[in-house]
């Protein structure tokens, strides 16, 4: 293969991923037969007996559909996956097959996460490909079941750079509200908006860069505001008072919906005492998800050394769990904030802008995981900070 290519000649990825029936197909139509003059090559993964999604799909000389044989693509056809993405970087570079960007559509039961990391573990896909978002669509009318019942619907909000909504037409104004305000709750990172059958922008799920560095900046700073109304200050979960199992699970990648349930429910409202927790409405309360958020700021610097040996062992601990986390960190000694992020085990850091003398340095960092222990994190991030 070619050396390796800078990151704007990088193919970019978009995984567009959503429950069964949430309306991806709908939405990817609609991307395909409209004009853009993009030229998309989409990689169809269908659970079932039949692929039909190839047929729903229209094609044209500016798209290239591939199909992965059945089952699912973030467990068994894996490998097929990696297989197709390297057959078509050959065919790429030989001239074959023209495209500038690639589109997964995952079965409506993937866990993101495996397909997310296989853009970082095989050299020849890291090096020519770009994963640029995780986009995923969460059904109006389902959604709040789908969120209460199966876990890879959580995963798939967890791990979302972007949420679109299909389905509004068939909810009321306040049904709509709920379900996204639990969406907020779960993944604040994320942007949220309503798709009526897949009516929207190209560029609204393109160049989101979720997975570039630099982005970590365009964390709405408003956000981690104690007063705004997404706050994920919500989330500052007193888990002494909840009986959430903190182990993690290891059935990431499987699809065993049995085994998957049962950490569903273990949340017992009744014995949670935080006052910011709404169990109170009409669906199971929004915090029987799995998937959380929280933030952690701090105005005093961090130890280097000291934060680079934690983060080390609780990723190695939790990430399994640790499905996105992002943060803007003001480090000793650094006269540059230093950005970082990660998936599950995947970390990254580097330095972005220097601090300006007249700016308040800060640390903001945005955890999103399955039933993150946020004592720990929060205890040991503190410990990190220079004395
Ligand atoms: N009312 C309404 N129906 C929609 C909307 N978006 C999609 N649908 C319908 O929802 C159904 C499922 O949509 P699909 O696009 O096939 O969903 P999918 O996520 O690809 O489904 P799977 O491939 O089975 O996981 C179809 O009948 C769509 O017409 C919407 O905004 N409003």
């Amino acid at each position: 293969m070619n050396s390796p290519r800078s990151l704007d000649q990088m193919v970019p990825v978009t995984i567009l991923t959503g429950f069964l029936g949430a309306g991806k197909t709908t939405l990817l139509k609609r991307i395909l037969t409209e004009y853009h003059g993009k030229r998309i090559a989409v990689i169809e993964n269908e659970f079932g007996p039949e692929s039909i999604d190839n047929d729903l799909l229209v094609q044209d000389q500016d798209e290239e559909i591939i199909e992965l044989s059945n089952g699912c693509v973030c467990c068994t056809v894996r490998g097929d996956l990696m297989r197709t993405l390297l057959d078509l970087r050959k065919r790429h570079e030989s001239g074959e097959l023209n495209f500038e960007r690639v589109i997964i559509e995952t079965t409506g039961m993937a866990n993101p996460g495996p397909v997310c990391q296989t853009f970082f573990m095989d050299d020849d896909i890291a090096e020519y490909y770009r994963l640029d978002a995780v986009v995923t669509i969460v059904d109006a009318k389902h959604g709040m079941e789908t969120l209460d019942e199966q876990e890879e619907a959580q995963k798939q909000v967890g791990f979302a750079d972007r949420i679109l909504i299909s389905k509004k037409d068939l909810v009321t104004e306040a049904e709509y509200a709920a379900l996204r305000r639990r969406i907020v709750h779960m993944n604040p990172r994320a942007s949220i908006e309503a798709v009526n059958f897949g009516d929207t922008d190209l560029k609204k799920i393109i160049d989101i860069s979720g997975f570039n560095l630099n982005t970590i900046l365009d964390i709405d700073p408003q956000f981690l505001a104690d007063d705004h109304p997404d706050a994920a200050h919500d989330h500052d979960h007193d888990h002494s008072h909840c009986d959430h199992d903190h182990g993690h699970c290891d059935h990431d990648h499987g699809h065993d919906h049995a085994h998957g349930h049962a950490h569903d429910h273990d949340h017992d409202p009744a014995t949670c005492t935080n006052p910011d927790h709404n169990h109170g409405h009409s669906h199971k309360p929004a915090h029987n998800d799995n998937i959380g958020a929280f933030v952690f700021k701090s105005d005093k610097p961090f130890d280097p050394e000291r934060l680079e040996e934690f983060l080390g062992g609780v990723v190695q601990v939790y990430g399994p769990d640790l499905l996105r986390y992002k943060g803007i960190l003001y480090m000793k000694g650094i006269n540059k904030r230093m950005l970082f992020q990660g998936v599950h085990m995947l970390m990254g850091a580097e330095p972005g802008k220097p601090w300006l003398a007249n700016e308040k340095k800060t640390t903001k960092m945005v955890f999103i995981g399955r039933k993150l222990p946020q004592e720990i994190f929060t205890k040991g991030l503190e410990q990190c900070l220079a004395k």
